[in-house]
């Protein structure tokens, strides 16, 4: 038996650190949505108790550093399942770029298994699950449109923001998402307008999207790596209608309402960046 899975690359409309914990980790309030830019998971049962994985590029781990073998082994363990699966990745989102590529993998190896060996979770169920794996994994587990909070794995729905354009551009840098996390001074930040960018989306009102796109993780990443500013200022020079980095880079998004104006800014990154693409939002109703 086997079962394909799709998983999505996730942007941060805005991404907010009220105050770092005595975990480590950092409390935030994070509006995330979906882009339809995917990975593909494919699940195939094999002979043995064991979880071979395998990824369309080398630039990844094939064994228990994968997120998606995480996934595989922690509904294993918490199930007492006896049953091997193959794991084929085929990459498509950027790694290390702030788009939860390996969260997304994750989520959806959550989801195939739990059909695959018939558990019978529920999404709740799967999100918990998820949360052991990665503070982003919770909400590819929900996909859609997400307020985010506690350490990022509290997801409460919101509804789709207006369908747009998104470009993104990944300069040829990974970041660490610890090292960013690990710089940012809470004191010293301005915050985001979290509540003000709900009722935006709620609201439909994509210039008032754009007006409260706020990163607070952007300063630190872009003062780490000067190409992200480059990139951010071609984007809006291009004319991209709203531009913000996603989650802790280094990816750049743009927003962009009219397709008249898409060619223009992602023929223009092109000139400056090789890993650029042109996608959808993904809204509820898409899927
Ligand atoms: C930057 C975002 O991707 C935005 O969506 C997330 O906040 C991070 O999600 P993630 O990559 O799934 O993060 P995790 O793998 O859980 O954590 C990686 C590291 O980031 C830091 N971290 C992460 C999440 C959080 N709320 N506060 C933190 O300080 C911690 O040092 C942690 O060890
Ligand atoms: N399935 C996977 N796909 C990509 N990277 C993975 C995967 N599993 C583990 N990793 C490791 O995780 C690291 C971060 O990769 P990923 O693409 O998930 O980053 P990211 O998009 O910045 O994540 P986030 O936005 O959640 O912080 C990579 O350097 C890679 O070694």
């Amino acid at each position: 038996m086997r079962c394909s899975v799709k998983a999505p690359a996730k942007i941060n409309l805005s991404l907010d650190a009220i105050r770092k914990r005595d975990d480590g980790f950092h409390e935030v309030e994070m509006i995330m949505t979906m882009v339809d830019l995917a990975d593909r998971i494919d699940l195939t049962d094999i002979e043995g108790d064991r979880i071979t994985v395998d990824v369309s590029e080398g630039f990844v781990p094939n064994d228990h550093r994968n997120l998606a073998y995480q996934a595989a082994a922690l509904l294993k363990k918490r199930y007492n399942i006896k049953r091997g699966v193959s794991i084929y990745i085929t990459k498509r989102i950027p790694v290390a770029a702030g788009l939860a590529g390996g969260s997304s993998d994750a989520a959806a190896t959550l989801k195939g298994l739990n059909q695959l060996w018939n558990i019978g979770l529920s999404l709740d169920e799967l999100a918990d699950l998820g949360a052991e794996i990665g503070s982003d994994v919770s909400f590819c587990v929900y996909g859609g449109t997400a307020l985010a909070t506690g350490r990022g794995e509290i997801i409460e729905a919101i509804p789709s923001p207006p369908s747009c354009w998104v470009i993104l551009a990944k300069p040829p840098i990974g970041v660490s998402t610890a090292d960013v996390y690990k710089r940012l001074n809470v004191n010293a930040i301005q915050h985001a307008n979290t509540q003000e960018m709900i009722r935006a989306i709620t609201n439909q009102n994509f210039k008032g999207i754009c007006d409260n796109l706020h990163n607070v993780l952007e300063t630190v990443t872009l003062d780490m790596h000067p190409e992200v500013r480059n990139i951010k200022e071609q984007m809006i020079r291009f004319g991209a209608d709203g531009v913000l980095m996603s989650g802790s880079g280094p990816t750049v998004f743009g927003l962009v309402e009219h397709e008249s104006r898409l060619h223009r800014v992602y023929n223009g990154l092109r000139g400056f960046c090789q890993d650029v693409f042109a996608v959808r939002l993904i809204r509820s109703s898409d899927t």
